[in-house]
């Protein structure tokens, strides 16, 4: 099995997007042999049989497996949280990661409920980016370090990767990347975050907008230099990797998806093994995900980031591939098939 982790340059994760591997097709002809035998009318568990779709497709196993799940929560500090973009200071980051240490957090609560396994990793907490509204908010070689981090979750066995972040002010380096990529005003992409009043809301707006005219670049890699984070950048990496190990990934919130949406401008096949699990109440998220033609699966007025949508969505994804396998067909159950 190739190694990712070694990536030494933005050109090197170029080539792992010019090879990524397709949907496994056997593996898709075997669920569509057994789903239609399944006792139910066809189609009647919805998206629920999506799913395990899905999850064979790019596993590239059937019958899916679960055993593995594993969630990654990415920190990092940001330079623009010193402008007032967050309504929390920028010391929250490593206290939420020693929170979660503790197993105190929400995501810890939600990995335990559903055999998620977890790990939080801090990315140079104490070395924030650069304030990206006076140039790039990384390095080449600080972006492509916190990308090879993230490839590393991506190990053989792993079933299912939820991926998560912590990071004050990195709202806003989500709603800089989706207006970078997609265009639109700084408005459109900007929110409340973890919940800014109308006084720093209007700051946000203005950095957002003044962060994108800075660092304008038709390389969406680049577009993650300059205006994200180690953890997008972690993120990002993760997903490249995961869909090169066969890994299908579940996407959380804004941050995380603006992260992924990278690989997207790059390849709109890129995030074809990702689902974004729920819709965030950041207004920019239900745009982006409308840019990547995907529909959350959940919309549970949530707003939290670190992973908690993508690990309350396990409970959907282990639901779907119990159904496609442990139901009875038709002749097994003596059920009479539709007329
Ligand atoms: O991902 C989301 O949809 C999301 C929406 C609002 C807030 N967050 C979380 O809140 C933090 C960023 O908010 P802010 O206001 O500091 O930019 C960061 O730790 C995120 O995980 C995340
Ligand atoms: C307390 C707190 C917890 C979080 N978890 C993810 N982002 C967060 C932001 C804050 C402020």
């Amino acid at each position: 099995m190739k190694d990712f982790a070694p990536v030494s340059s933005l050109s090197a994760v170029h080539a792992l997007l010019q090879s990524m591997p397709t949907a496994d097709e056997k593996a898709i002809a075997l669920w569509a042999a057994r789903e239609p035998q399944l006792t139910k009318p066809a189609g009647s568990l919805g998206r629920l049989e999506e799913i395990s779709r899905f999850l064979c497709a790019w596993q590239g196993r059937h019958p899916p497996r679960l055993e593995n799940v594993r969630a990654r929560v990415y920190a990092g500090n940001h330079g623009v949280a010193a402008l007032g973009v967050s309504a929390f200071p920028a010391e929250v980051t490593v206290q939420m990661v020693q929170n979660y240490q503790h197993g105190g957090a929400a995501i810890n609560q939600l990995c335990k409920t559903f055999a998620i396994e977890l790990a939080a990793e801090s990315l140079d907490l104490d070395r924030p980016t650069a304030d990206f509204t006076k140039g790039p908010a990384m390095s080449e070689a600080e972006c492509v370090a916190a990308m090879a981090t993230g490839m590393r979750a991506a190990e053989d066995g792993v079933d299912l990767l939820i991926l998560g972040e912590m990071g004050i002010g990195n709202t806003a380096s989500a709603a800089a990347i989706s207006h970078g990529l997609f265009g639109g005003a700084a408005a459109d992409w900007t929110g409340r975050g973890t919940g800014v009043d109308d006084q720093h809301l209007k700051i946000k707006i203005d950095v957002v907008g003044r962060g994108v005219q800075v660092n304008r670049s038709d390389d969406p890699l680049q577009i993650l230099r300059c205006l994200g984070g180690r953890e997008l950048a972690a993120m990002a990496g993760a997903v490249l990797a995961a869909r090169h190990r066969r890994i299908p990934v579940l996407l959380d919130g804004y941050v995380c998806t603006a992260a992924a949406a990278v690989l997207h401008a790059a390849d709109p096949h890129a995030l074809d093994h990702c689902l974004v699990a729920h819709a965030s109440v950041e207004p920019g998220h239900r745009r982006l995900v409308a840019q990547l033609g995907k529909r959350p699966l959940l919309d549970m007025d949530m707003r939290l980031g670190e992973g908690s949508g993508a690990a309350l969505a396990v409970g959907l994804v282990r639901a779907a591939a119990a159904c496609h396998t442990g139901m009875a067909t038709f002749a097994e159950a003596g059920v009479s098939d539709k007329h």
